[in-house]
């Protein structure tokens, strides 16, 4: 330590030190740990005050004396630490009226030896700390251990002015990853690319870009309506046992003030759980899932839908259909997709049946397609054909998910809706029985009997209580003989909008010509339109016409095959009305 002799502060007077952050703590501890005593040399120091909002340490000087630099020397050692004070400067205006001293400046500075041993003492009391805790926590049984943890929180969160609340990747077991979990880690994932310094990157599920997310441990502070929140990730590792490996617990950390609890937990949660879903519902990668009839995993967890990556192109852009129509399916769906607040006011669950109809080949599926695309759904291919029975449908119904299409292709196909099954079903038993007893187990028939869904099955899968659960999902109907499903399967309520796909339109043709031949207008389009007002052609079939089937194939060539084609099935149908 090195103190400018010229610069004493020697002069009785009040004396103001300006004080780094540093040191504050040191000259705090020993104005309450050095007490003066007659005969100190540092009595003339009559007291110290220290004024948290300038900084600055007030020094009293009793009498004349050489003191007070010896008592900062003294009082910087005694607390070994390093204390870099500037200014130390003699207040203006406060001066003792029986001093008349001129105003002196002195300069303190302090060597790095300070520095060295402020660390070895915080080394070693940090040490120290340490290993009393570990001894504490090793010889005090464990109830006593709590019952002190418990009391030491509690008083803690007396002073504390900070809450904290957990949300963990797993709750009640390991069986489902928490939506809550998943709803804040898409939240962050936006945030932490901003702010964190640590981060974690791993491939996305359609594998064409990283995902960068918090690594662990990772702090980012938020902002809310002028709130500050702060965010962490952490994890706890149980040790692993004999049976079970070593398992990871991970969760997020929400810490604020507790002056903001309400705001926090009734209004920023809900907006983060709402943003994140939104995160995750535009991030995630859309799947097909479908009831295989093989699909008995023996796990914990057996769901009965299997599913893949949906990936289909289709939209209603490329879709051939009259532009009007079009439109107005686009619109249904939208307003379907906003309409949460409406269904809720009408008491209605949010669900919208569809009922696509028409010749094979008019682009029912490809319809599906477009519409799982337009509202960003996952889709459900139910195979009815492959259900044991009614409770099984309802199972499959309860673990689709919102934001979905059930779809139920061919459902003319998929059982006889007509009511006729049980009777036929019935009647076979009987005939069987009469042939004979032996030749088929009575057991057998039974279970085929008993072994498919009903109608009434399916009309409680549409809008039964259960189809309520989950919400946000719509049901698709494909058939190509409409007129054989029974009435109470398609009235409106159950499959709200019934669409038909018919054969092709001069207008559809022209969608697909855009999208095979990228032709707007062509001089052969006057031909095909005259031919299509005659005959009747799919989509499927002009569509099949207009792909090129060689290199060589060019506009042309694609359009001279449809008119023959067209010419072909008008041959036909004349044949056949002839022969009729
Ligand atoms: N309206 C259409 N717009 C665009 N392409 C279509 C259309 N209709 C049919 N196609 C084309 O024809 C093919 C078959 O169509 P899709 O499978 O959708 O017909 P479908 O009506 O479902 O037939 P099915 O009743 O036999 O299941 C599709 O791959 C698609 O390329």
């Amino acid at each position: 330590m090195m103190l400018e002799s010229d610069k004493q502060p020697s002069k009785v007077g009040d004396y103001r030190m300006k004080v780094t952050k540093s040191d504050q703590l040191v000259l705090a501890m020993y104005a309450v740990a050095t007490p003066l005593f007659d005969g100190d040399p540092c009595a003339p120091l009559r007291h110290q005050l220290w004024n948290p909002r300038t900084a600055v340490w007030k020094l009293s000087v009793d009498a004349m004396t050489d003191y007070p630099h010896h008592h900062l020397f003294y009082s910087l050692n005694c607390c070994r630490q390093r204390a870099s004070v500037a200014g130390l400067e003699r207040e203006e205006g406060e001066t003792r009226k029986t001093e008349q001293e001129p105003k002196r400046k002195t300069m303190l500075t302090v060597s790095p030896q300070t520095m060295t041993e402020m660390w070895a003492t915080m080394g070693s009391t940090i040490a120290s700390f340490m290993f009393l805790w570990a001894i504490f926590r090793q010889f005090c049984p464990y109830e006593v251990r709590r019952y002190l943890e418990k009391y030491s929180q509690r008083i803690m969160s007396f002073f504390y002015p900070y809450i904290k609340i957990s949300i963990h990747e797993y709750t009640g077991g390991r069986l489902k990853r928490s939506e809550a979990y998943a709803a804040v880690e898409a939240y962050l994932s936006v945030n932490s690319t901003k702010y964190a310094k640590r981060l974690k990157a791993e491939m996305g599920k359609d594998c064409s870009n990283l995902v960068l997310s918090m690594d662990e441990h990772e702090r980012v502070t938020d902002e809310f309506r002028g709130v500050k929140v702060w965010w962490v990730s952490s994890k706890l590792v149980s040790p692993s046992q004999s049976m079970y490996p070593q398992q990871e617990r991970r969760y997020y950390k929400l810490a604020f003030h507790k002056n903001h609890r309400e705001m926090i937990t009734e209004v920023y949660l809900q907006y983060v759980m709402r943003e994140g879903k939104e995160i995750r519902m535009r991030n995630r990668q859309r799947k097909l899932y479908t009831n295989s009839p093989g699909y008995k995993w023996p796990s914990y967890k057996q769901t009965m839908w299997s599913h893949i990556v949906f990936e289909h192109p289709a939209t209603f852009e490329t879709m051939a259909l009259e532009p009007e129509k079009k439109q107005e399916i686009i619109e249904d769906l939208l307003t379907f997709s906003k309409s949460k607040d409406f269904y809720a006011r009408i008491g209605k669950a949010w669900k919208r049946g569809y009922l696509l109809y028409g010749p094979p080949g008019t682009g029912k599926s490809t319809m599906i397609a477009a519409m799982a695309n337009l509202l960003n759904y996952d889709v459900y291919d139910l195979e009815l054909t492959a259900v044991k029975d009614n409770t099984e449908l309802r199972k499959l119904l309860i673990e689709t998910t919102s934001k979905s299409i059930i779809v139920i292709e061919d459902i003319d196909c998929s059982l006889d809706l007509t009511g006729q099954r049980k009777k036929k079903v019935e009647k076979s038993l009987d005939d069987e029985k009469e042939k004979s007893e032996k030749e088929i187990p009575r057991k057998d028939l039974k279970e085929e009997a008993n072994s498919k869904v009903t109608l009434s099955g399916l009309l409680n899968f549409i809008d039964g209580l259960w189809s309520a659960c989950g919400g946000e999902r719509l049901i698709v109907f494909t058939t190509n003989y409409v007129e054989k499903l029974d009435p109470a399967l398609i009235r409106r309520g159950r499959m709200d909008k019934h669409i038909e796909l018919s054969y092709c339109s001069f207008e559809a043709f022209k969608v697909l010509a855009m999208n095979y031949l990228k032709l707007k207008a062509h001089p052969m389009f006057d031909t095909i339109e005259g031919l299509m007002k005659e005959t009747r052609i799919t989509p499927a079939d002009v569509a099949e016409n207009l792909m090129p089937k060689s290199p060589l194939d060019n506009a042309e060539k694609c359009l001279s095959n449809l008119i023959q084609a067209l010419e072909e099935v008008k041959e036909a149908e004349a044949f056949k009305t002839e022969k009729e």
